[in-house]
């Protein structure tokens, strides 16, 4: 996953560089951005969680890990002087004229790197989630998202300067070659692992559990899981949540640039401290989600933090533009990067079932793909409708996108809190401790022993 979300930004920091050399225009490179989703938005996600449940961890992992080198080929092809300049490119560049042909194919290999991707990202879910069943789940996702987070980090430092590490001509080719190796690598990496487990299994006589006959998956699982209120809850939460979230690590470098009126560079240096707390905090709150519980209120306190620094964002720092504010209100919205996911992957297989564990991720990350498909395009809408007749990218208002950010915040804090009042009458466990205290399992043993 850290191969993953190096790949998923590296040409994030490089959108200039892109415009000059390929003559890619933002909006070639907003489409371009918007494709990783949009296959999975289109039912891939769906068909992926229904192989992982029927497949298992060791299948899909390969084929996600594979699609993932595919993707990133072709878009390295795409951006590569083999590609640019030849008649395929000449032809591809003829239609739809927005998009220049090396666009147009760039963002068809990050469709199928974003369908490896998330494929991907649910196979760790589940996997994690049935090797620490009853232990440190919580740190042991926590410690999975924080490296993700890493990566986001390394490759908004690492890009820029690898674009200049030829000498001469700046050149968007290293960096993605550089990434598309590290996801050689990672393949590679996960293939030795299915053997060693695979050798494992064979020698301790104990199966991984990956298809067995008792947990068989049936497809009539997936119209369950959309009849199930509490699935709509949690996937809505969770579109909501990150729908003001990644969009905003998006936009966010040009919103800080006109409210504090200063250069992309030292916008994208403030901004980086969002990740940056995310990482550092989501392995602790995941031991003591762990430890303590209160994963439903974890929920609420993230998605109130999220509304009270998008209204910061809106409202107060056009109002005093201090980078300080600025800063602050980022690390902030970082601790609550950190306490929404540390909460809310882990209480998914609280309340699913471990049959169809794999596909009800999948059916979660699919309705949240939806938002991260739209939303940075209803976002730019916004921003446009909100500054008829601007022209200077420094002079942009960003008030009305904010409070649109602070109003999915507000709704995800209702879904948050509908969750918290469900558990309290249910008894979900969503704020009871993953792992079993010794007191706990003493009094569980006793209770089958009398039985
Ligand atoms: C974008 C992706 N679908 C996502 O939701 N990523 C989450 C982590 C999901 C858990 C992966 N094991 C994130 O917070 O980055």
């Amino acid at each position: 996953m850290f191969f993953a979300y190096m790949f998923v930004d590296v040409m994030s920091p490089l959108q200039e560089l892109l415009e000059v050399r390929l003559g890619w225009s933002p909006t070639a490179f907003g489409n371009y951005a918007g494709a990783e989703y949009m296959l999975n938005v289109f039912g891939f996600l769906i068909v992926a969680g229904i192989i992982l449940d029927k497949m298992g961890v060791r299948f899909t992992g390969t084929l996600s890990a594979s699609l993932m080198v595919g993707g990133a080929v072709i878009k390295l092809y795409a951006i590569s002087p083999l590609f640019v300049g030849t008649a395929f490119d000449g032809w591809l560049s003829s239609w739809w004229t927005a998009m220049p042909g090396s666009a147009k194919l760039a963002a068809l290999g990050f469709m199928i790197f974003g369908c490896g991707c998330e494929m991907a990202g649910i196979t760790v879910s589940k996997a994690i989630a049935r090797w620490f069943d009853g232990k440190e789940m919580a740190l042991a996702m926590g410690c999975e998202m924080a490296l993700a987070r890493l990566g986001v980090f390394a490759v908004f430092s690492l890009s820029p300067r690898l674009s200049q590490a030829l000498g001469g001509d700046p050149s968007v080719v290293v960096p993605v070659a550089f990434c598309t190796v590290l996801l050689l690598i990672g393949l590679i990496c996960f293939i030795v692992f299915t053997v060693m487990d695979r050798t494992l299994d064979r020698q301790t006589g104990v199966g991984s559990g990956e298809t067995s006959s008792e947990e068989e998956f049936k497809l009539s699982d997936v119209g369950g899981l959309f009849r199930s209120r509490l699935f709509w809850i949690i996937a809505l939460l969770c579109v909501l949540y990150y729908s003001a979230i990644f969009p905003f690590q998006r936009f966010g470098t040009n919103m800080l640039q006109c409210n504090l009126g200063i250069s992309a560079e030292t916008a994208a240096d403030l901004l980086r401290w969002f990740p940056i707390g995310a990482l550092m905090l989501t392995p602790p709150l995941g031991y003591c989600l762990d430890k303590f519980g209160r994963g439903a209120t974890m929920l609420i306190l993230g998605s109130l933090l999220l509304i009270g620094c998008h209204l910061v964002f809106a409202l107060l720092l056009p109002a005093v533009p201090s980078q300080i504010l600025a800063l602050v209100t980022i690390l902030v919205l970082g601790v609550s990067f950190a306490l929404v996911p540390a909460a809310l992957w882990p209480s998914v297989p609280k309340v699913m079932d471990k049959r169809y564990l794999g596909s009800a991720y999948s059916l979660i990350f699919w309705v949240q793909n939806i938002g991260l498909f739209g939303v940075p395009i209803l976002f730019g809408n916004v921003l446009a409708a909100s500054n008829a007749g601007v022209t200077d990218p420094m002079e942009y208002d960003y008030t009305n996108p904010m409070l649109m950010f602070a109003g999915f915040g507000v709704l995800a804090l209702i879904f948050a809190l509908w969750l918290k009042i469900l558990d309290t009458r249910k008894h979900y466990g969503l704020e009871a401790p993953n792992i079993a205290s010794d007191t706990a399992v003493e009094a569980a043993e006793a209770e089958s022993a009398e039985e």
